[in-house]
């Protein structure tokens, strides 16, 4: 049997769901999911109006029912779903009901195994009940923690035999490799709705599955995919995606065009004594960035002879919370430094201070360890526990830009795009 794409609208607004499922249809989509999000944000009239709009096409509502399942798949089924979604998390008597609810009103009952304790024993419970399809499902924000959506298949595809859709950060290649795998569904929203080119996306992931085939290349560990990601978005990126988090205060790159992502060594240093900032060259690896507090505006600790050796060591880029010299041999080095200054003398090295402690620079706390990103913008510090989430995040807010860019550059303002005035704080 041919493999169906399930494009997921997790998306907020009524007109721009229609284009997107539209654009999506265009690039091969068989089935259109009205996501959770928007059914919350629109109501059930988007399930009438997809319907409307795609008669030809399978409509799925992902109503993701805990309670009373019977009764909300009346309402998707009677808005014109021909499939609904609930959640496996919920009791077994729902589901049943839900179940019933679906053979009464003529169509079919997918159960979502998104965040059940223990998914192949529940897969084999829903096999027993007699459910449509199982969807294998890593919600977003699981995803930004590192679960595996293809792990997840692959424990469950050995062990039943109801027909399983799988979604959860999916793109051509895991697509091609969930299909090859075993499932017959594919559902993809972030790769295709927050696409600037959701025809070209979807057309991709379309051929992806037609010729789907495991594919052994080698996965790229979590900390370099971390980096990857930093290396991909923008610092506003990073600062949207841990809730607008400040950037370091005063901090400034000492060239334009700048781009570093790497753990941070960090150096407190005094006035200038630059012993413990030059021995930190030593003690740092390729890739970290060194970050130093210096205690003085007037006096540096750091210049073109430490920017070459650091250079040499593969360290990727200083940052300074005090100020650097020698920035005509340094930018022709190309060396990234960002700084709160510039000044023409240097301190003596004392060997005050500390290397790999917590320090303080721009204001924001840093820890060894820590990731560090720079850019024109400025610099993001990310608490080394959660780097692989926010790089996940960063990257979800860059797509969405990236789409919202093109809908203006199709002639749209801004507030119309993200319906600003429907969704400003509602006063009491
Ligand atoms: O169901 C979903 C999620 O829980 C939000 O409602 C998504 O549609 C599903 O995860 C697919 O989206 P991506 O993970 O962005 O591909």
């Amino acid at each position: 049997m041919k493999p169906k794409l399930q494009v997921a609208l997790d998306l907020l607004e009524f007109d721009r769901a229609i284009q997107i499922a539209k654009e999506a249809v265009e690039g091969g989509a068989d089935w259109i999911e009205a996501g959770t999000p928007l059914i919350k944000s629109v109501g059930m009239d988007i399930i009438r109006i997809l319907r409307e709009k795609f008669p030809d096409k399978t409509i799925v509502a992902d109503m993701k029912t805990m309670d009373t399942g019977a009764i909300e798949v009346e309402m998707a089924a009677k808005a014109g779903a021909d499939i609904v979604s609930i959640l496996a998390a919920a009791d077994n008597s729902t589901i049943e009901d839900a179940l019933r609810s679906a053979r009464e009103y003529g169509v079919q009952l997918m159960v979502d195994l998104i965040n059940v304790p223990d998914p192949v024993k529940k897969a084999k419970e829903l096999e027993e009940i007699g459910v449509d399809y199982i969807c294998v499902h890593v919600g977003i924000d699981q995803q930004m923690v590192g679960v595996d959506t293809i792990e997840l298949l692959e424990a469950i595809v050995k062990e039943v035999e109801t027909p399983l859709a799988v979604g959860g950060g999916l793109d051509a290649e895991s697509s091609a490799h969930a299909i090859a795998a075993g499932a017959e569904v594919v559902i993809v929203g972030g790769n295709i709705i927050r696409s600037a080119d959701v025809t070209g996306s979807t057309r991709l992931i379309r051929e992806a599955i037609d010729n789907a085939e495991i594919t052994d290349k080698k996965r790229e560990t979590i900390e370099e995919e971390t980096i990857r990601l930093f290396m991909e978005v923008s610092t506003p990126n990073i600062s949207d995606a841990m809730h607008r988090e400040p950037c370091m205060r005063g901090i400034r790159p000492i060239f334009e065009g700048i781009k570093v992502a790497g753990r941070a060594v960090t150096v407190q240093t005094f006035g200038g004594d630059w012993a413990k900032t030059v021995e930190a060259i030593d003690v740092a690896g390729e890739g970290d960035i060194l970050v130093i507090f210096n205690g003085s505006d007037y006096i540096t600790p750091w210049g073109e002879l430490a920017s070459h050796s650091a250079q040499n060591r593969g360290i990727a880029a200083l940052v300074i919370d005090g100020p650097v010299r020698d920035i005509d041999d340094i930018r022709e080095m190309r060396f990234p430094i960002f700084a709160s200054g510039i000044v023409s003398n240097a301190g003596d090295p004392k060997g005050f201070g500390e290397i790999n402690a917590e320090i303080t620079c721009g204001g924001v706390k840093v820890r060894p360890g820590d990731y560090i990103v720079g850019d024109d913008n400025g610099v993001m510090v990310i608490p080394k526990e959660r780097g692989y989430e926010i790089a996940r995040r960063a990257m979800e807010v860059k797509k969405n830009e990236d789409r919202v860019r093109e809908e203006i550059r199709r002639g749209k303002t801004l507030s119309q795009v993200i319906e600003l005035y429907k969704w400003e704080k509602k006063q009491k």
